[in-house]
């Protein structure tokens, strides 16, 4: 890493060399969390991660084709994590070839339903099994999201039938809204108690960031200074 690191400074002023340094150097210590999001097409996935990354609810959103990747830094505790969000397609023929990638060294699943959606609740099983297939450990968190909450006359699962299944899943419940910009903090926390679960899983990572991440990565994402939700 020192190698790469002097490689890149090179032809730098000392104090641009230096600034670069230092922030090679946190890029290189920040831990990344892998989270997935998963469920039938068109529940709000999309919508969902660009809420908590990009802080708002996109004005239009195509089926998502493969995987789509968005990341936001976020400090707890005093440490910096970048929390990298895997928007999943829903649709069966846009994720085949995807499948295996989805869940290789995932660190969290984000199980996505539709309240005004009847079936999307019931095809959550499905999505389990999927996972289960793919030997993602038990102690992988997991959590339930149903989404679209905005649309209030239009709910078709009850909020307790969607609590009995995350009791029965081992999950916490997420009722909220991508749409809705008063439920942007609930949204935040989904994926912000899912890092706070990892970090006090503190061995897994670093390994992990080691594997994944030998190569140097500058980045520009926007930091969320935020205290445990948890
Ligand atoms: N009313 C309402 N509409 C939403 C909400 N979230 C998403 N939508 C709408 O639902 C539709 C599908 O949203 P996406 O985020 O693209 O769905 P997706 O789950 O990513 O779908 P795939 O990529 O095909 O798997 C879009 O028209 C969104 O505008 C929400 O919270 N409330
Ligand atoms: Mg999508």
């Amino acid at each position: 890493c020192e190698e790469e690191i002097q490689s890149v400074c090179e032809g730098f002023s000392n104090e641009a060399a230096q600034s670069i340094t230092s922030s090679l150097e946190l890029s290189i210590q920040t831990r990344i969390f892998k989270i997935i999001v998963i469920g039938d097409s068109n529940v709000g996935k999309t919508c969902l991660t660009f809420r908590f990354t990009g802080g708002s609810f996109p004005d239009k959103t195509e089926a998502t084709i493969g995987v789509d990747f968005r990341e936001k830094a976020v400090e707890i505790e005093g440490e910096t994590i970048k929390v990298q969000v895997w928007d999943t397609a829903g649709q069966e023929r846009f994720r085949k070839s995807m499948v295996e990638h989805y869940y290789r060294n995932v660190h969290a699943v984000v199980f996505v339903y539709d309240v005004t959606k009847m079936a999307s609740f019931r095809n959550l099983q499905t999505w389990i099994e999927e996972c289960n297939g793919h030997r993602v450990s038990a102690s992988v968190p997991r959590v339930l999201v149903g989404n679209k909450c905005d649309l209030v006359d239009q709910i078709q699962v009850p909020s307790n039938m969607a609590l009995k299944f995350a009791d029965s899943h081992n999950m916490l419940l997420f009722e909220t809204s991508a749409k809705d910009p008063r439920e942007s903090q609930n949204v935040d926390s989904i994926f912000m108690s899912l890092a706070c679960r990892l970090k006090a899983q503190k061995s897994l990572l670093y390994r992990d960031v080691e594997r994944e991440d030998g190569r140097v990565r500058l980045t520009q994402e926007t930091e969320t200074k935020s205290n445990c939700p948890c």
